[in-house]
């Protein structure tokens, strides 16, 4: 059976411009609608208001030369008003050919709004109509808040809707203006309006106030309808409106009897692009496009993934140019950390794996956020821990940093079963911390090595703000020698590599 084509119609940089606190450059808006023409393969795309700005007047000239040498000008349109041709006009200056001009769907709109009857209302939009095919402009007509018209208003919008009938209009887009719509009534309402005219374009403009865009998308569908309004990151007005990627998703997956030609594997790169383009940031738990949701954080998942891929979906990351990760953390078993060892090229037997998880365990404990670049420092740190029999151990220490006061430490430290206490003052804690400790070695006439380097590092490539690496470079009886340290705290990890040296000095 032949599939039906439904037209994708993206408004990122008219609805989702109205996301508050988004502002589109020209040059910016040029970016997208060429990544959303060409790359993504989108069918039309909606990129502005007609008279809002100056700025905006110069944008859309930008888009509609390009989109002129490129012969796509019929897949731009812009948002115009019943104004008595005032926005014809500047369509026609910014070089637009296509319209979607905004009447009101409800009688509450009309009558509250507008103060107009249904006549007038109609023959102003006649007129404009008719200008626009004189300027050679094709109409679409938006029926704004058209889904409170079918409950509270269906005769005006089936009034509406015969005037459009008789009318050179290429398409009519229904919006869920203030997201009302539920799936049963979505279906319900374009199900009759399918049925009354069935020749007609329809377009459903879904908004996602009940967060139910995606479910009325598909219901609307169902219900027969040409054309689906979608933003990149459901960006829009208030919750925004039916976000592409899901939407590609969903009826990729499972609305078999219609076809879509956007290109899956581009989501990824212009959901991202719009993320740094607007500042809004795209929450971690987005579908499809949201840092998390292809990672497995239980242990058990990773290990049925190792086990005939039980764990996965239909939704595979690669489709959208995306990997599955596995996170390292409180929840996750050795199966998360072989995963990510396995990427690494790096490989550990059993007992040391079994270290390196509970040490990624007790980090996950105190809130840490381990990230795959952490591991060989975590590795490095828990092997080199291993191999140190600890005579001597610093068993408690407290470290004072304040305005106006030099920084101190009192240090209570265990040399074999006895516990020796001692404060001091330092250019810093940790200098404080191993004037502390000098003054217990020379209490004991035992020589402590000298700290000829100190280097911090954070693993290269890490995300997360989990680790960083103290190096210490001492030096005794003329050897050197180095001792590392690592903790989410830099002095922290100073002390530890420093209770190394003391169990090792050469
Ligand atoms: C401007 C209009 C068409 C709109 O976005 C809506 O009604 O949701």
């Amino acid at each position: 059976m032949e599939k039906r084509k439904i037209e994708i119609m993206d408004t990122t940089l008219r609805d989702g411009e109205q996301t508050s606190g988004v502002s589109f450059s020209a040059a910016e808006k040029l970016t997208i609608a060429q990544l959303l023409l060409e790359e993504l393969n989108i069918d039309r795309i909606e990129i502005a208001s007609a008279r809002v700005s100056e700025g905006e007047f110069q944008a859309v000239k930008g888009i509609t030369s390009w989109a002129t040498e490129k012969g796509y000008t019929n897949r731009i349109e812009v948002l115009s008003f019943v104004d008595g041709g005032v926005s014809i006009e500047w369509l026609k200056k910014a070089g637009a050919k296509v319209q979607n001009l905004l009447t009101k769907g409800s009688m509450n709109h009309l009558t509250h709004q507008l103060k107009k009857t249904p006549e007038q209302h109609f023959s102003e939009i006649a007129e404009i109509i008719a200008l626009a095919k004189e300027n050679n402009i094709d109409t679409n007509v938006y029926l704004e808040d058209w889904s409170n018209g079918m409950r509270n208003s269906p005769e005006y919008v089936f009034q509406f809707l015969d005037f459009l009938s008789t009318q050179p209009v290429k398409r009519i887009l229904l919006p869920d203006t203030l997201g009302v719509l539920i799936p049963s009534l979505t279906f319900e309402f374009i199900s009759k309006i399918r049925a009354k005219y069935p020749n007609i374009h329809f377009d459903f403009h879904a908004h996602n106030d009940y967060d139910l865009s995606i479910a009325n998308v598909m219901e609307a569908v169902k219900a027969g309808i040409n054309g689906l309004h979608v933003t990149v990151n459901g960006m829009g007005e208030r919750a925004g409106n039916a976000p592409l990627e899901s939407t590609v998703a969903v009826i990729n997956d499972y609305l078999p009897e219609v076809s879509i030609n956007i290109k899956e594997t581009s989501l990824y790169t212009v959901s991202k692009l719009v993320e740094t383009f607007t500042g809004y940031r795209i929450p971690a738990n987005k579908p499809i496009v949201g840092d998390n949701v292809f990672t497995q954080t239980a242990g058990i998942h990773a290990d049925g993934d190792n086990k005939n891929n039980l764990y996965f979906n239909d939704l595979l990351p690669e489709r959208f140019g995306r990997k599955r990760k596995y996170a390292l953390g409180k929840t996750s078993g050795k199966a998360n950390i072989e995963k990510n060892l396995q990427e690494l090229g790096l490989k550990l037997n059993q007992e040391d794996l079994k270290l390196v998880t509970q040490r990624i365990i007790e980090l996950g404990d105190k809130k840490e956020t381990v990230t795959k670049e952490d591991l060989p420092y975590i590795i490095s740190d828990v092997l080199d821990s291993h191999t140190y029999q600890d005579k001597i151990t610093i068993e408690s220490y407290v470290l004072m940093h304040s305005k106006g006061m030099r920084p101190s430490t009192t240090l209570l430290l265990k040399i074999d079963d006895e516990i020796i206490e001692e404060s001091a003052q330092g250019d810093g804690q940790f200098d404080a911390f191993m004037n502390a400790l000098s003054k217990i070695y020379k209490s004991k006439k035992l020589t402590l090595p000298k700290l000829i380097d100190y280097a911090v590092r954070i693993p290269p490539g890490s995300s997360s703000d989990a680790l960083c690496e103290t190096i210490i470079t001492w030096t005794n009886n003329g050897k050197e020698f180095k001792t590392r340290g690592l903790d989410s705290d830099q002095t922290v990890a100073a002390i530890i590599a420093t209770q190394k040296m003391l169990n090792v000095i050469p």
